[in-house]
Protein backbone atom coordinates (compact mmCIF):
# COMPACT_ATOMS: atom_id res chain seq x y z
CA UNK A 1 0.00 0.00 0.00
CA UNK A 2 2.83 2.61 1.38
CA UNK A 3 5.18 1.89 -1.58
CA UNK A 4 2.49 2.78 -4.14
CA UNK A 5 2.35 6.54 -2.88
CA UNK A 6 2.97 8.80 -5.18
CA UNK A 7 5.59 11.04 -4.15
CA UNK A 8 4.16 14.43 -2.51
CA UNK A 9 7.32 16.69 -4.66
CA UNK A 10 6.02 15.18 -7.62
CA UNK A 11 2.27 15.98 -7.27
CA UNK A 12 3.32 18.97 -6.01
CA UNK A 13 5.42 20.13 -9.15
CA UNK A 14 2.03 19.00 -11.55
CA UNK A 15 0.06 20.99 -9.26
CA UNK A 16 2.13 24.00 -8.51
CA UNK A 17 0.23 26.18 -10.49
CA UNK A 18 -3.48 25.09 -8.54
CA UNK A 19 -4.69 28.45 -7.21
CA UNK A 20 -8.07 26.73 -6.94
CA UNK A 21 -8.07 25.59 -2.90
CA UNK A 22 -8.19 21.91 -4.16
CA UNK A 23 -4.84 21.17 -3.84
CA UNK A 24 -3.09 22.28 -0.49
CA UNK A 25 0.11 22.05 1.01
CA UNK A 26 0.27 21.58 4.99
CA UNK A 27 2.76 23.90 7.19
CA UNK A 28 6.41 21.63 7.51
CA UNK A 29 5.58 20.80 11.34
CA UNK A 30 5.14 17.08 11.00
CA UNK A 31 7.53 14.50 12.21
CA UNK A 32 6.78 10.49 11.18
CA UNK A 33 6.19 7.99 14.01
CA UNK A 34 4.87 4.89 12.17
CA UNK A 35 6.59 2.52 10.28
CA UNK A 36 4.82 3.43 7.20
CA UNK A 37 6.79 7.24 5.92
CA UNK A 38 5.01 7.12 3.09
CA UNK A 39 1.16 6.66 2.55
CA UNK A 40 -2.32 8.28 1.09
CA UNK A 41 -5.77 7.62 1.18
CA UNK A 42 -8.80 9.28 1.40
CA UNK A 43 -9.41 11.25 4.58
CA UNK A 44 -11.84 10.65 7.88
CA UNK A 45 -11.59 13.51 10.49
CA UNK A 46 -11.52 13.81 14.17
CA UNK A 47 -11.91 17.22 15.95
CA UNK A 48 -10.67 16.96 19.33
CA UNK A 49 -9.13 18.75 22.24
CA UNK A 50 -7.14 16.94 24.79
CA UNK A 51 -9.44 14.25 24.64
CA UNK A 52 -9.21 10.89 22.22
CA UNK A 53 -12.33 9.26 22.86
CA UNK A 54 -13.06 9.65 19.30
CA UNK A 55 -9.85 8.91 18.46
CA UNK A 56 -9.86 5.32 19.88
CA UNK A 57 -13.52 5.00 18.16
CA UNK A 58 -12.06 5.57 14.76
CA UNK A 59 -9.03 3.32 14.77
CA UNK A 60 -10.90 0.57 16.49
CA UNK A 61 -13.65 0.51 13.50
CA UNK A 62 -12.18 -0.49 9.80
CA UNK A 63 -10.04 2.02 8.44
CA UNK A 64 -10.57 0.58 4.70
CA UNK A 65 -7.27 2.46 3.49
CA UNK A 66 -8.06 5.92 4.48
CA UNK A 67 -6.27 8.48 6.35
CA UNK A 68 -7.36 9.68 9.84
CA UNK A 69 -6.86 13.25 10.26
CA UNK A 70 -6.79 14.54 13.88
CA UNK A 71 -7.89 18.54 14.22
CA UNK A 72 -6.44 18.03 18.10
CA UNK A 73 -5.88 22.14 18.23
CA UNK A 74 -2.43 22.16 18.04
CA UNK A 75 -2.38 20.71 21.45
CA UNK A 76 1.32 19.84 23.04
CA UNK A 77 -0.14 18.97 26.59
CA UNK A 78 -1.63 15.74 25.62
CA UNK A 79 -1.16 12.37 23.93
CA UNK A 80 -4.06 11.97 21.36
CA UNK A 81 -2.86 8.24 20.25
CA UNK A 82 -0.04 5.81 21.97
CA UNK A 83 1.13 2.65 21.14
CA UNK A 84 -2.15 0.68 21.72
CA UNK A 85 -4.12 2.84 19.47
CA UNK A 86 -1.30 3.13 16.63
CA UNK A 87 -1.67 -0.89 16.93
CA UNK A 88 -5.25 -0.94 16.51
CA UNK A 89 -4.94 1.70 13.31
CA UNK A 90 -2.72 -0.59 11.78
CA UNK A 91 -4.63 -3.82 12.68
CA UNK A 92 -7.73 -2.19 11.43
CA UNK A 93 -6.89 -1.13 7.97
CA UNK A 94 -5.61 2.53 8.66
CA UNK A 95 -3.23 3.83 5.64
CA UNK A 96 -2.48 6.31 7.85
CA UNK A 97 -3.28 9.10 11.19
CA UNK A 98 -2.28 12.60 10.72
CA UNK A 99 -2.44 14.37 14.46
CA UNK A 100 -2.48 18.10 15.06
CA UNK A 101 -1.18 17.03 18.09
CA UNK A 102 1.07 14.82 20.13
CA UNK A 103 1.74 11.34 20.42
CA UNK A 104 3.46 8.98 22.94
CA UNK A 105 5.16 5.31 23.05
CA UNK A 106 7.40 6.04 20.27
CA UNK A 107 9.57 2.96 20.43
CA UNK A 108 5.96 1.22 20.10
CA UNK A 109 4.99 3.53 17.59
CA UNK A 110 7.73 2.91 15.28
CA UNK A 111 6.56 -0.66 15.06
CA UNK A 112 3.20 -0.11 13.83
CA UNK A 113 2.97 -1.27 10.38
CA UNK A 114 1.09 2.40 9.55
CA UNK A 115 1.74 5.55 8.92
CA UNK A 116 1.44 7.88 11.82
CA UNK A 117 2.27 11.98 12.04
CA UNK A 118 2.52 14.26 14.65
CA UNK A 119 3.81 17.38 15.83
CA UNK A 120 5.80 15.98 18.55
CA UNK A 121 5.72 12.81 21.47
CA UNK A 122 4.50 13.69 24.85
CA UNK A 123 4.43 10.92 27.87
CA UNK A 124 0.84 12.77 29.70
CA UNK A 125 -2.27 10.73 28.29
CA UNK A 126 -6.28 12.24 27.78
CA UNK A 127 -8.38 11.66 30.23
CA UNK A 128 -11.86 10.66 27.96
CA UNK A 129 -14.30 12.15 28.73
CA UNK A 130 -16.83 11.26 25.41
CA UNK A 131 -16.12 14.30 23.93
CA UNK A 132 -14.83 14.69 19.90
CA UNK A 133 -17.04 14.95 16.87
CA UNK A 134 -16.46 12.69 13.50
CA UNK A 135 -15.95 13.43 10.17
CA UNK A 136 -16.66 17.02 10.25
CA UNK A 137 -14.73 20.14 7.99
CA UNK A 138 -11.63 20.71 10.26
CA UNK A 139 -8.48 23.21 10.06
CA UNK A 140 -5.03 21.98 10.48
CA UNK A 141 -2.79 24.14 10.69
CA UNK A 142 -4.75 26.44 9.47
CA UNK A 143 -5.59 24.31 6.28
CA UNK A 144 -9.03 23.06 5.71
CA UNK A 145 -9.20 19.13 5.60
CA UNK A 146 -12.68 17.87 5.16
CA UNK A 147 -13.62 14.33 4.99
CA UNK A 148 -13.73 12.81 1.58
CA UNK A 149 -10.84 14.58 0.74
CA UNK A 150 -7.14 12.84 -0.48
CA UNK A 151 -4.51 13.08 1.95
CA UNK A 152 -0.62 12.28 0.61
CA UNK A 153 1.97 12.10 3.23
CA UNK A 154 6.31 10.99 2.94
CA UNK A 155 9.34 12.41 4.01
CA UNK A 156 9.20 15.85 2.33
CA UNK A 157 5.59 16.71 3.53
CA UNK A 158 1.69 16.44 3.38
CA UNK A 159 -0.66 17.54 0.75
CA UNK A 160 -4.35 17.34 0.17
CA UNK A 161 -6.27 17.58 -2.65
CA UNK A 162 -10.12 17.91 -3.18
CA UNK A 163 -9.74 14.41 -5.78
CA UNK A 164 -8.19 11.23 -5.97
CA UNK A 165 -4.51 12.15 -7.67
O1 LIG B 1 -4.76 5.07 25.29
C1 LIG B 1 -4.40 6.24 25.10
O2 LIG B 1 -5.02 7.22 25.47
C2 LIG B 1 -3.14 6.50 24.36
C3 LIG B 1 -2.21 5.40 24.61
O3 LIG B 1 -1.45 5.43 25.56
C4 LIG B 1 -2.23 4.26 23.71
O4 LIG B 1 -2.82 4.34 22.65
O5 LIG B 1 -1.57 3.27 24.04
Amino acid sequence: MTSTSPATCDLCDAHKADDSGAFRVLPPVWRHFGAHRSFHGPVSTVKCFEDNTAVKAAVESAGEGRVLVVDGGGSLRRALLGGNLGAAAARNGWAGVVIDGCVRDVAELAACEVGICALAPVPLPTERRGEGQRDVAVRVQGVWVRPGDWLYADEDGIVVSAVRL
